[in-house]
């Protein structure tokens, strides 16, 4: 049997909420085989992020190499990439692969922490965008990428186009989980804009939610799934994981990566 397969370029969360433990545990739920090349590692719980190690760009570069040489790949996933070293790296290798790429540009942790070097925003224009199917910025990542201010649904329509039309990537999801009311995200993949709207659920416990989003999205992509449906069916997963979050920590508690066990939301 040769599965659907999928590949993680992203951090480390010890806490196991986010990063790749989040997208590896994603894969995992829609049956599509994870492979993970490690870009930084966290020291991280609910709370916080308490230290934060880089690996060494030769050693991210070995990871590749590693993967590219004996297994098969239908996606590529990127989620925290800290420098632009790593950055440069990572973007080369994916401009060879083509294959489908979601790339989620990771900038802060929820709870305050810079996951990025400041300069490394640009490399990820740079190095990163111009090879992704879609990139999954939340709004205050939006905001920073591209300089305006997000306040309605028509300024993340407006930055969803900016993304595709003038950094270059082929879709742009702009997440709306920052903004009040219903948690509605924005789709642009260069031809129509697609709204993905579900009433905001009352929890603190939204740990890791982009990066899990994101690794739904690419294993429905590995699947074979054209974007908007990809959206479609991700949007349902991370809805439920939402619902049925862990109250676990004294922080923002993790989502529940099995809860479409219960909804049959596949
Ligand atoms: N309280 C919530 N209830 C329902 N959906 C939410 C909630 N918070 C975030 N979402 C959804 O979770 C996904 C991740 O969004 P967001 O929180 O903006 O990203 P990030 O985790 O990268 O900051 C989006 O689909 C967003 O609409
Ligand atoms: C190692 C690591 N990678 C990414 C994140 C950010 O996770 P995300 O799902 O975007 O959002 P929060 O969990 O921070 O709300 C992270 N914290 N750690």
């Amino acid at each position: 049997m040769k599965p659907f397969t999928a590949i993680t370029i992203a951090g480390s969360d010890s806490g196991g909420g986010a990063g790749i433990q989040a997208d590896i545990k994603t894969f995992e739920e829609w049956e599509v085989y994870g492979m993970s090349v490690l870009t930084s590692l966290t020291a991280q719980n609910t709370t916080g992020v308490q230290d934060i190690h880089h690996v060494p760009v030769s050693f991210i570069e070995a990871q590749l190499g590693s993967i590219e040489e004996d297994l098969p790949m239908n996606v590529i996933k990127s989620g925290m990439v800290a420098t632009k070293e790593a950055a440069k790296v990572v973007g080369n290798w994916i401009a060879r692969q083509h294959i489908p790429y979601v790339c989620d540009p990771v900038m802060v942790s929820a709870s305050g922490h810079p996951l990025m070097e400041e300069e490394t925003r640009a490399a990820l224009s740079e190095y990163l965008f111009p090879h992704a199917s879609v990139v999954t910025p939340n709004i205050p990542e939006a905001e920073t990428l591209l300089d305006m201010e997000i306040k309605t649904e028509e300024d993340m329509e407006e930055a969803a186009r900016k993304f595709v039309d003038r950094l270059g990537a082929k879709g742009a999801l702009v997440k709306g989980g920052h903004l009040n009311g219903e948690a509605v995200d924005v789709l642009y993949d260069g031809g129509i804009i697609r709204t993905y709207r579900e009433d905001r659920i009352s929890t603190e416990n939204t740990h890791g939610t982009g990066c899990t989003y994101a690794s739904a999205i690419a294993a429905n992509l590995a699947m074979g799934r054209t974007l908007p449906f990809a959206v479609e069916y991700a949007k349902n997963y991370i809805t439920e994981a939402i619902r049925h979050s862990f109250d676990i920590g004294s922080g923002s508690g993790p989502t529940n990566h099995w809860a479409h066990r219960k909804e049959r939301v596949r």
